[in-house]
């Protein structure tokens, strides 16, 4: 469903207004109400919402029913107003008081800092063109090459193509999507609320807070339809080098299409697009290829198995207990015989009423209706889901507790996960025992509770607390040695994440590749976007971009798009040929990035995690808020990069 014009030819009726405004989250409808009155009666005390509780959005702002209403009511006035004034253009906040909106309607004090960033979501401004048009002399030199069409390839290629930047975009599937294209698991879906996961520019009504991966996908296909991003795609198409030509000022990339022929393109711009949860990832067992039954990777789930009966009375091995494991269990357990699941190390899982809540039709008719209401539910989910929590991820070295919890306010954390999981298990102190994590909670990225506690009592399903050895004609033997039989066994077991640009062999200047510049896992780059070395070349999710603590990567794409636009523009406007960030410059920036991680809870000793590499060093995600690297990533200053002019 795509969104309707916020100017409706009919004015709605007051019962409409009314039905609409009741299904309204009441923190997000009194911020649309000072904006819309700029009546600052509405912050006051009797009117505060209650901080709101973890990870949810706060519906009623805990306020009682009375204070409720009478809100609701201001609402429906205020809108009636708006629609007698001919439904004049929306004002949007000024910076002050969105900093005091957020304040007030999350119930704490979000700092000041938040302002600008939380302003750009309220204003609607990523969505937004951020490159000019090329000027026409420099049409044919200024091209590019994109490599992968999931959310970060057609968001670039959607920008240089409104600027009329010649680009191909070159992608091995047969489909736009990328991760949402190719897990296609039964329960696949988002762990970000929807409302946050999805793209500034493209509105969409989900039907659910948290969208399964066909409405996902579905989304991202409609978003390629609007902007003709296929016309741009050569799909079947994967990328097996680049290598920097100095002389020339381009880069030589390698392709191989469908049929296995192969060819050279080149292009002054190099932009990956590869992502980083792409490349699956298989234990290497004895006995992998002996297997008579069926086993595969969770990202090449076979679509047959999801016919009627196809797995009725099959005795299926999940291998790992992380996020998609956590959404194959509940999504599979009724309609198996069996199913084993060997978990190495449990995970820390939170509550969230919402997962599977269905957005009704008034909160429809609000995102679509309600001048900045869509607006502001994004800016509020972007502090509860992003960055609230980081404030407590920080080791506190006064902590007593060595492996447990980081400081006081992650023990309570602990605590409170442990009395839910508690709850949910009941009287299986079995499992209790073998889901207690022995490591802070956010050590690994928090799952969201889909049924998995109560999947886990369910009589025809076994947790095993070991990894597994080897595999064997008819199964499985876990590493105490013993042996399961299965006929389908599920690797749900994570991709390469600490191996960016693999497979591919991208050579820089000097004519090292990536993996000899900076090791098999060792990745690094200035904001996670260049490196030295490899001019023009731009990554998006490259080294510690990805959230460890939450929030949606697709903020931080459109970050990365941003600031990669503004080194084009740059580019462009001083008639640039090559654009190499310094290696200081990088060096200082990685300097950071490693001390800061040795604060966080994700360099803790007491567990391993996907955000780090096999020596320890984290290689995947921001130690930083997200706000933090928004302000590192606004503008390009040149005086980080060595500029070439253009060869003429
Ligand atoms: C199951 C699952 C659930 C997720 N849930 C969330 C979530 O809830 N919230 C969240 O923020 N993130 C989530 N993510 C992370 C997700 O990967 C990102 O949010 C986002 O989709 C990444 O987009 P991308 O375009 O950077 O990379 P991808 O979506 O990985 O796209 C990369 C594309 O590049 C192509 N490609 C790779 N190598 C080559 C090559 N050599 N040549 C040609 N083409 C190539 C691939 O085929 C692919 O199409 C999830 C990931 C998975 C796998």
């Amino acid at each position: 469903m795509t969104s309707v014009s916020l100017r409706p030819e009919t004015r709605p009726a007051t019962s409409e207004i009314r039905a609409a405004v009741a299904a309204g989250n009441i923190p997000t409808l009194l911020a649309v109400l000072v904006e819309m009155t700029g009546d600052r009666r509405w912050l006051g005390d009797r009117f505060r919402p209650t901080r709101s509780r973890g990870m949810d959005d706060n519906s009623t702002g805990g306020l009682p029913e009375d204070v409720q209403a009478e809100i609701r009511d201001a609402v429906v006035d205020a809108l009636e107003d708006w629609y007698e004034q001919g439904s004049p253009d929306r004002e949007p906040a000024d910076e002050e008081l969105v900093a005091a909106l957020m304040s007030f309607t999350a119930g704490e004090t979000v700092p000041p800092e938040f302002g600008p960033m939380m302003s750009e979501i309220v204003r609607g401004d990523l969505r937004g063109t951020h490159l000019p048009a090329l000027p026409a002399e420099l049409g044919s030199t200024m091209t590019a090459l994109v490599i992968g069409a999931g959310v970060a390839g057609m968001l670039i290629s959607t920008q240089l193509a409104e600027a009329g930047i010649e680009h191909t975009v070159l992608e091995k599937n047969d489909e736009v999507g990328g991760s949402w294209y190719e897990n296609q698991y039964p329960g696949a879906g988002v762990d970000t609320p929807s409302y946050l996961y999805s793209i500034s520019s493209f509105d969409h009504d989900w039907s659910t807070h948290f969208g399964k991966r066909d409405e996902v996908q579905g989304y991202l296909q409609a978003f390629a339809d609007r902007h003709s991003v296929r016309d741009r795609v050569r799909f079947g198409t994967e990328v097996l080098s680049a290598t920097y030509d100095s002389a020339a000022q381009h880069w030589e990339v390698r392709v191989r299409y469908r049929d296995g022929s192969e060819s050279t393109l080149t292009s002054r711009i190099l932009i990956s697009a590869v992502g980083i949860l792409n490349r699956p990832k298989l234990p290497q067992l004895a006995g992998m290829d002996t297997f008579t039954g069926r086993m595969f990777h969770s990202a090449d789930w076979p679509t047959e198995l999801d016919e009627p009966g196809a797995l009725a009375g099959k005795r299926v091995a999940i291998v790992g207990s992380g996020a998609s494991a956590m959404q194959i269990g509940p999504a599979i357990a009724d309609k198996v015989g069996s199913m084993t699941i060997f978990q190495r190390s449990p995970q820390w899982i939170a509550p969230n009423d919402d997962y599977f809540a269905p957005v009704g039709d008034g909160v429809h008719w609000l995102m679509n209706n309600l001048p900045g209401y869509r607006e502001w539910y994004r800016a509020r989910l972007s502090w509860i889901f992003n960055d609230k929590v980081h404030s407590t991820l920080h080791v506190d070295p006064e902590w007593p507790e060595p492996t447990a919890s980081i400081n006081a306010v992650n023990h309570g954390h602990r605590e409170f996960y442990l009395r839910y999981m508690r709850a949910e298990l009941g009287d299986r102190d079995d499992l209790i025992e073998l889901s207690t994590p022995d490591y802070p909670p956010f050590g690994k990225r928090m799952l969201l509770d889909n049924g998995w506690f109560r999947m886990l009592r369910q009589p025809n399903v076994e947790l095993v607390g070991h990894g597994v050895d080897s595999v064997t004609a008819t199964g499985l033997v876990d590493s105490t040695g013993r042996a399961h039989d299965f006929d389908i066994i599920v690797f749900a077991t994570g991709f390469h994440s600490d191996r960016y640009l693999y497979p591919m062999d991208v050579v820089g200047r000097s004519g090292k590749t990536t993996v000899e510049a900076w090791g098999d896992h060792d990745a690094y780059a200035y904001l996670g976007i260049t490196a030295p070395d490899f001019p023009n070349l731009f990554i998006l999710t490259g080294p510690n971009t990805a959230l460890g603590h939450g929030g949606s990567f697709i903020s931080i794409l459109e970050y990365q798009v941003r600031y990669v636009c503004d080194a084009i523009r740059a580019m462009i406007d001083n008639r640039l040929g090559a654009l190499e960030v310094r290696r200081e410059v990088t060096e200082e920036y990685n300097d950071a990035v490693d001390r800061a991680h040795a604060k966080m809870v994700w360099t803790h000793p007491a567990m391993t995690n996907w955000y780090r590499n096999p020596e320890g060093r984290v290689v995947a995600v921001l130690p930083w808020r997200i706000v933090d690297y928004w302000a590192k990533t606004r503008r390009v200053d040149l005086a980080d990069f060595h500029a070439e002019p253009l060869d003429p």
